[in-house]
């Protein structure tokens, strides 16, 4: 493990961090009508706890992701990059009013960059 996915783990607060910025986001996200449609009983409590734990696993590496395949889960969905960028907007908005500092929240967002193709899937064509 590199001492920048160490120093980046802890600037989210650990992993209680980033699960307080992970429903801090759902709040966001559930009340943007762009998004809430896809969440329409899906069980909210669940995709929080994996998602900080998928955010947590590419943030240290000492973090496992136990979840369902990124691709697998999204697909059939209608996730356009539109709808990526929009989520990813929210997610931004939530680590700042959680306090993270700027260079940190500019990592996350790289990294999660490189999954928008699992996410979007092959709905890229219209996004
Ligand atoms: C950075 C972007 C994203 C990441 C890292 C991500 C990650 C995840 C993870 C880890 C899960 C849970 C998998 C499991 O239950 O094992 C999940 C589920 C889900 N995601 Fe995403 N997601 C992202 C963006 C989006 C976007 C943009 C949408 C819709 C606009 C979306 C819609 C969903 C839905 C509806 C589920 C629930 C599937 C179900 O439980 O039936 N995701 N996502």
């Amino acid at each position: 493990m590199s001492q920048s996915e160490l120093d980046l783990l802890d600037q989210l607060g650990g992993t209680d961090g980033i699960r307080r910025v992970v429903d801090e986001m759902y709040v966001r996200v559930l009340a943007d009508p762009e998004l809430t449609h896809f969440f329409e009983g899906v069980p909210i409590e669940k995709l929080a706890r994996m998602q900080a734990e998928f955010i947590a696993s590419i943030t240290s590496g000492e973090i496992e992701y136990t979840g369902a395949d990124l691709t697998r889960v999204h697909a059939g969905r209608g996730i356009t990059r539109a709808h990526f960028s929009t989520f990813c907007g929210h997610l931004t908005d939530a680590l700042e009013a959680k306090n993270v500092p700027s260079h940190a929240i500019h990592q996350v967002l790289g990294k999660l960059a490189m999954y928008s193709d699992k996410v979007t899937g092959s709905s890229n064509v219209d996004g």
